[in-house]
Formats: C-alpha cells, sequence, structure tokens
C-alpha cells in the first residue's frame, strides 16, 4: 500500500521537531502503509519508531487514542507514546509525526516463517491476551490483521497501528476487507470486542490456509460471503482442525470478548497438550513447549515489569 507522499528520510538524517525541537536521528524505514511511514530512529541511547503521516487528520486520530489509553493507568497497557510535533520534509512542507516505543520484532508472518509454525498456539495466546488488555481499557483494536501484529523473543506480541483503535460502541474507524465481519455479512462494523475476535479468527485462516482464502474472496459475490464459508475451508484443513470449534465460535460471536476467547484457547491448548492425537499437525508438535515457555515468558515479564 502506497502513502500520499514519495520521498524518504535518509540514514543518518535529523529530524528536528517544530515544536518541541526533539531531535530523532534515522536509522532505517521500518515500514510504510495507508497512513504514513514508520522509522527507526535513534535518540540518545534509545530507539524509537517515528511514524509520519501526510494528513494530519488520521495521524490526529491515532494520537488521540493513543494519548486516551496513555491516560488510563494500570490498565496492562505499557507506555507506547512518546512525543508529537510536526516535521519538515525534504519537499519544504510540514508533516505531522509522532514517536513511539520501538518494537523489536517480526511480523507474524515472518516469525512463522523463521521459528515455524509450532510457536503458533502460544502466540495466539499471547495476541488474545494484548487484545484482552485492550477491550478491559474500553477499546476495540479494529484493524487486526497479520501486518499490524509484531512477534519478539518467546512469542511475545505486540500490536502496531493504532489507526483503527476504536472506543467500544462507535462505528470501527479503520478495517482490511478480509478481517471485516462486515464483508463476511457477519455482523455489523460497530466497535465491539466479538468484532476483534471474528478478524483473530480470519488471520488464524489466513496465516494456515492463504491460498483459499484469497480464492473465496475471487469467488463469492458479496450477498454469498458468510462465516460458513470461511468455516468450510478451516474444517478441511488439517493444520486448522485443532481449533475448528474456537474459530466456529469465534465466528459465530460465541465468545463475549477477548478474555472469554483467551480462556477457551487456553484450555484447548491444554487439553491438546495432554491427549495428543497421534496424527500431530506441525504446530501441535510445540505444545508441550508452548506450555512450559508459556511460564518462563511469564516469570521474564513480570521480572522485567518489576525492574
Ligand atoms: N512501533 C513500531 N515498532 C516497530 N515497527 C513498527 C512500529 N509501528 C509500525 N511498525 C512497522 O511499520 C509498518 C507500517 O506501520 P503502520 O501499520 O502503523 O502504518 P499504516 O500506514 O497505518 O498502515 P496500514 O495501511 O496498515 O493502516 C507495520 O506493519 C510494522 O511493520
Amino acid at each position: 500500500m502506497a502513502t500520499s507522499f514519495k520521498w524518504e528520510l535518509r540514514r543518518g538524517a535529523t529530524v528536528t521537531g517544530k515544536w518541541k525541537q526533539g531531535r530523532y536521528r534515522v536509522e532505517k524505514l521500518l515500514g510504510e502503509g495507508a497512513n504514513g511511514k514508520v522509522y527507526l530512529v535513534q535518540q540518545g541511547r534509545t530507539w524509537y519508531a517515528l511514524k509520519v503521516g501526510a494528513d494530519a487528520v488520521d495521524i490526529q486520530s491515532e494520537i488521540n487514542v493513543l494519548q486516551s489509553i496513555a491516560k488510563q493507568k494500570r490498565n496492562g497497557l505499557e507506555p507506547f507514546l512518546y512525543d508529537v510535533d510536526d516535521l519538515y520534509g525534504p519537499d519544504g512542507k510540514e508533516y505531522p509525526f509522532y514517536i513511539m516505543r520501538y518494537v523489536r520484532g517480526l511480523t507474524l508472518a515472518d516469525y512463522f516463517k523463521k521459528q515455524g509454525t509450532e510457536w503458533f498456539p502460544l502466540v495466539g495466546l499471547n495476541l488474545l491476551g494484548k487484545l484482552s488488555h485492550l477491550h478491559e481499557a474500553g477499546w476495540v483494536f479494529g484493524d487486526l490483521k497479520i501486518e499490524n501484529v509484531l512477534v519478539g523473543d518467546y512469542g511475545h506480541v505486540e500490536l502496531v497501528d493504532f489507526g483503527g483503535v476504536t472506543a467500544k460502541g462507535k462505528s470501527i474507524r479503520q478495517f482490511t476487507e478480509i478481517y471485516d465481519r462486515g464483508y463476511w455479512n457477519g455482523g455489523p462494523r460497530s466497535a465491539d470486542e466479538r468484532y476483534d475476535l471474528f478478524s483473530f479468527a480470519v488471520l488464524c485462516i489466513q496465516l494456515h490456509e492463504p491460498k483459499q482464502l484469497h480464492q473465496l474472496t475471487l469467488e463469492l459475490l458479496p450477498q454469498n460471503r458468510s462465516a460458513d464459508e470461511l468455516q468450510q475451508i478451516v474444517e478441511s484443513s488439517q493444520a486448522l482442525k485443532p481449533i475448528a470449534g474456537w474459530i466456529r465460535k469465534a465466528l459465530a460471536g460465541g465468545f463475549m470478548n477477548a478474555k472469554d476467547g483467551y480462556e477457551a484457547w487456553r484450555v484447548l491448548m491444554h487439553r491438546r497438550d495432554t491427549h495428543r492425537p497421534s496424527s500431530t499437525p506441525g504446530w501441535l508438535k510445540g505444545l508441550a513447549a508452548a506450555s512450559a515457555i508459556l511460564l518462563v515468558t511469564s516469570v521474564y515479564w513480570l521480572l522485567r515489569n518489576m525492574l
């Protein structure tokens, strides 16, 4: 997806905020989307991510969400937003930018390519945990998709791109068609927790059966799109078999929120761990290890947050 400005910030260039004079040294481009470009930058010895956008309204609404989240103390969400300002682009025009925590990690698809899909149960669980913090704080993520989930060491998960985050009860602000409940005639395009769980279910399908999902979007007329069509892919997939019931429930809006989905996923992990079938799909092989890693990761993050 292309951003509406063509220029790049060069490696080694210094960005100086127009109003607050914050100075950041550009290291490299991290990613690009419809709303802007994200760069890895350095201030002193700390790395940050800088997002610069062409559209002040889009960037400002992301900043508003991040600021509201930051004000809600003790919501389990780590601080994310550090600075907000304008910069002068190489074309001499002003562009809004903000500085956020740099998330060291790979997108979901790259992570599984590198580390193997046996990490899928743990990463899925951690992602549901992240969504659950957001839901408890009164927000729905909205634009959940593979590109917006970064995975770090030990399957630690971070959500990036808060452009779709919407207060519960409002209309979803930004979404991507194949993950959208409305696109599949599965319910309204409004911000309730079930919306994110629907997208999570599609994300599972997209990770394991991307070709089939793409084919479905080409074949079906808009009025024929349905959760049942998605479920058929799941039923015919060996890799998705162990979570077919979970996905069915998520697509049908059967989980109250991500916490509910998290608990069901955890039980599923445990059950699969103790009653593993003989023809084990690839990602199930890591379940025993995943349970142990989950424990180690929890202790690690607990200690990290305490220090
Ligand atoms: N805090 C961060 N740390 C590390 N990488 C990041 C961070 N934020 C974004 N990225 C990278 O930059 C990419 C683009 O960022 P982002 O999704 O925010 O842009 P966007 O213009 O809103 O995209 P979209 O078109 O999906 O809405 C992400 O997919 C991710 O790879």
